[in-house]
């Protein structure tokens, strides 16, 4: 579990993605051999690219694009979104707002979730009327500014400090010419997950660790932008329902020693702990 990787593996999807309502995907070898791959990174590296996913990279940019210019509104602009317990913690985010392990990060961004509301004990309307049940996703733009645009004494040197992602699975689409977003492997090297035009850097969260028994750890990773351009990345965040007791499965506990690793986890319960520690207003 967890290894020396010095680059992070880039994987073809198309053979899966074309195959997904196929009935008889099991017997298609291409697709087994993808889903081999799969869990070969999540084993060693806990991150990987994918392509060969379907969404254009034209598509892909322009999310960027349009994101790049949201962040370059002025200041009370962006503040008519401001993320408050009120907005049910979705909206725009300041830089320094976000805090991780005590240290504010030089990013701003925009959360656009559901489902949070009510973990957090938000306003239920905000919702359209979706209950703790409904599957859980947040999508957030993350604009990462130049240092020197930061007044100093406000800046730090970090864009998001080391974490684990809270879920199961994040996807980021990130700046395709700026190299920041880094990941540790086992010896403490942190390795660049460089930008790979068309691609999506995947990575998996704390609840994977838990479902797979340990087969699968998510893997710390930071972002740290030197760059003298302004980086932007779209992050989808792909999670349990806030209401799931996520516990090891029988078939991974099977593999790893007959017993459970890890104790049960309700997931709202992990995220509000996460979230409530690396926020602050
Ligand atoms: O901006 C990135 O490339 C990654 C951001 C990230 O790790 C996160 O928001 O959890
Ligand atoms: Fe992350």
């Amino acid at each position: 579990m967890g290894s020396d990787f010095k680059s992070i593996p880039l994987i073809d999807i198309s053979p899966l993605v074309e195959k997904i309502d196929d009935p008889n995907m099991a017997n298609d070898k291409d697709l087994l051999q993808v889903v081999r791959m799969l869990d070969d990174a999540c084993r060693e590296a806990g991150f990987f690219y994918v392509k060969g996913h379907g969404i254009a990279e034209s598509l892909m940019k322009e999310v960027r694009d349009v994101t790049q210019k949201f962040f370059q509104l002025p200041y009370e602009e962006k503040l008519k979104i401001k993320m408050t317990p009120q907005s049910g913690y979705r909206g725009y985010q300041r830089v320094g707002e976000n805090v991780t392990k005590g240290k504010p990060d030089m990013h701003e961004a925009i959360d656009i979730m559901r489902g949070i509301a009510l973990a957090l004990g938000g306003p239920v309307d905000a919702f359209e009327g979706k209950t703790a049940g409904d599957p859980f996703w947040v999508c957030r733009l993350i604009g990462y500014p130049v240092s020197t645009d930061i007044p100093e004494e406000q800046r730090t040197d970090t864009g998001c400090g080391a974490h684990t992602d809270y879920g199961l699975l994040t996807l980021v689409n990130q700046d395709d010419d700026i190299c920041a977003l880094e990941v540790r492997n086992k010896s403490g090297e942190w390795i660049y997950a460089k930008p790979l035009p068309g691609t999506f850097v995947c990575n998996i969260g704390d609840m994977l660790k838990v479902w797979s028994n340990g087969i699968y750890q998510p893997t710390l990773h930071r972002v740290v932008n030197n760059s003298p351009r302004y980086r932007v990345s779209v992050a989808f965040f792909y999670e349990s329902n806030f209401d799931a007791a996520v516990e090891p499965v029988e078939f991974c506990r099977e593999r790893t020693g007959g017993f459970a690793k890890y104790e049960k986890v309700v997931y709202g319960e992990h995220l509000v702990q996460k979230v409530l520690t690396n926020f602050v207003m």
